[in-house]
């Protein structure tokens, strides 16, 4: 069998339950900082042409193991491999740099994309004419609406071919315009893609677009394996609840 395109290994992700200050005192101090484990010791291999559902209760870890996939959040240990380029399809709104124009924000969504300045250079008409945002681009990006944030990081994440999708499904694509010309372009990107990762609580549309699906809860895989039976099983347990 060829290499998985994603690879996990016992990975796990504490997030610290103090901000920077409450970090650095308990430091000076010594003293243990308080973490939420939010995956606890995942390994799983997801391989070319698998569509892999996450499902699980609120708190479950699937956000943060697509922030994981993506890169956004370093595993605080295990070992991670995304082998391809990856389109986050969620969290538009996170990672601006406010005094920077619209076109500056796209050049850096790009490079942590892992973009080349010149293909950012080449892509850039086409992501600039996506996101229809036009003159704007020009200004300071503190000057924007939400959905304006949404527009170009929309319009970056899926300007290259992804070999990786990852889509959370309450990702909210802005205005009635905006989300149907974005939606069309999320399915011609699934249609291409190599591997598609996809959390939602809507488990009719998991199952219709997905071949296998992984169940956490509390940081832990339950299930794992072919979409029907985990559905099934996770439908009988959510019942019972
Ligand atoms: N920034 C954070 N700081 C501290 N704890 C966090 C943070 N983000 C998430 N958590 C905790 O990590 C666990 C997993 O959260 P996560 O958002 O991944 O769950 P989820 O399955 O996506 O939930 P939902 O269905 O509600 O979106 C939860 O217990 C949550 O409270």
């Amino acid at each position: 069998m060829s290499e998985p395109v994603i690879e996990l290994k016992d990975v796990v992700v504490d997030y610290p339950l103090e901000n920077s200050l409450g970090i650095a005192r308990k430091l000076l101090r010594r003293g243990s900082i308080r973490k939420k484990r939010a995956l606890r010791g995942l390994t799983f291999s997801i391989h070319d042409g698998e569509r892999v559902g996450i499902v699980g209760h609120n708190g479950a870890g699937k956000s943060t193991l697509l922030r994981v996939l993506a890169g956004i959040l370093p595993p605080s240990s295990g070992q991670l491999a995304v082998r391809g380029a990856v389109a986050p399809l969620f969290e538009f709104a996170t990672g601006f740099e406010m005094e920077l124009t619209g076109y500056e924000n796209i050049r850096i969504r790009g490079l942590l994309q892992g973009l080349s300045s010149q293909q950012i250079k080449d892509r850039m008409p086409e992501i600039a004419e996506f996101s229809e945002l036009g003159e704007a681009l020009s200004q300071p990006v503190r000057t924007y609406s939400s959905g304006m944030f949404i527009r170009i990081a929309f319009s970056t994440a899926t300007s290259i071919d992804p070999e990786v999708l990852l889509i959370d499904e309450a990702f909210g694509a802005g205005d009635q315009h905006f989300s149907v010309k974005s939606a069309k372009r999320m399915r011609e990107l699934m249609a291409k893609g190599r591997v598609l990762v996809f959390t939602s609580h809507n488990l009719d549309l998991v199952k219709s677009l997905c071949t296998r699906v992984i169940w956490l809860r509390e940081g832990n895989i339950v299930m794992d394996g072919h979409a029907d039976e985990v559905l099934e099983q996770y439908r009988i347990s959510e019942s019972v609840i």
